[in-house]
């Protein structure tokens, strides 16, 4: 397996001919986590929605593990080990929960749906339940442990926490340090919750305005009350 399971060089891309990002470019090592960070509209989601093969790719390179993404179609990036939660948490409503899982399961055993009641207890009491019947942070667990359940190589999280109390927010939070412990998943994650974020990843960049303006480790990030004030837009991180 290379050293890189994610690498986007010069990433130039948008939606229709509206171009969002600008010569975005960073790398992702295997088994580690990204925190990308920036203010609301600053193209976050449309970076995700890029790689996944959402967006239009006006120019640049998105390499999963050695394999260059080129024009392939999001199915095939799915297969290939990209797995998305997005924003939206695409669950299905008028299915119960575990037809929700089962879903994601690809080839898999059904027998695999014990690792998502492992992960999420609270899904496996819900299980009969529909979708639609669910909380907020209950929906976004279904969200996350279906996409899991595909056994992505490389997972992005858009915003996992918007909306969830905290207490909620702090079992999403083990739940996902579990994963990422498990050391098989390089994980980014969309948060607007920095210190959560910080918490989680290895390495960080700042997005404002399309372009990368900042990148490093979470203490270093700590360490720059400026740059945080600047460009996510609030007093400080602790
Ligand atoms: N599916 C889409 N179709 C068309 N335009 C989109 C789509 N998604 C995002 N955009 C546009 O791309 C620009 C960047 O938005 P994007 O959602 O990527 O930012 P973001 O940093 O994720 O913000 P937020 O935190 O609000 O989700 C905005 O002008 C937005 O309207």
């Amino acid at each position: 397996m290379p050293a890189e399971a994610l690498q986007v060089e010069g990433l130039v891309a948008g939606w229709g001919d509206t171009v969002v990002l600008e010569d975005v470019g960073f790398a992702v090592p295997a088994g580690s986590r990204l925190a990308v960070l920036g203010r609301n509209g600053v193209g976050k989601t449309t970076l995700f929605s890029t790689i996944m093969g959402l967006a239009r790719r006006r120019a640049g390179t998105i390499r999963l593990g050695d394999r260059e993404l080129g024009r392939a179609k999001t199915s095939e990036r799915a297969r290939d080990g990209l797995g998305l939660v997005p924003q939206t948490r695409d669950i299905f409503r008028s299915l119960t929960v575990e037809e929700n899982l089962r879903a994601g399961l690809k080839d898999r055993p059904v027998s695999a749906l014990d690792e998502a009641y492992a992960l999420f207890p609270r899904l496996a009491e819900r299980r009969q339940n529909l979708g639609g019947q669910l909380s907020g942070g209950e929906q976004q667990m279904l969200s996350t442990a279906r996409a899991i359940l595909g056994e992505p190589t490389c997972l992005l999280l858009d915003e996992p926490l918007e909306g969830l109390a905290p207490v909620i927010c702090d079992q999403l939070m083990d739940a996902l340090h579990g994963l990422a412990r498990s050391g098989k998943m390089t994980i980014l994650l969309v948060e607007q919750q920095i210190d959560r974020a910080l918490d989680f990843a290895e390495a960080v960049i700042v997005l404002e305005r399309g372009r990368i303006v900042w990148s490093g480790a979470p203490a270093e990030l700590r360490a720059r009350p400026d740059v945080v004030e600047r460009h996510l837009g609030v007093a400080g991180a602790h």
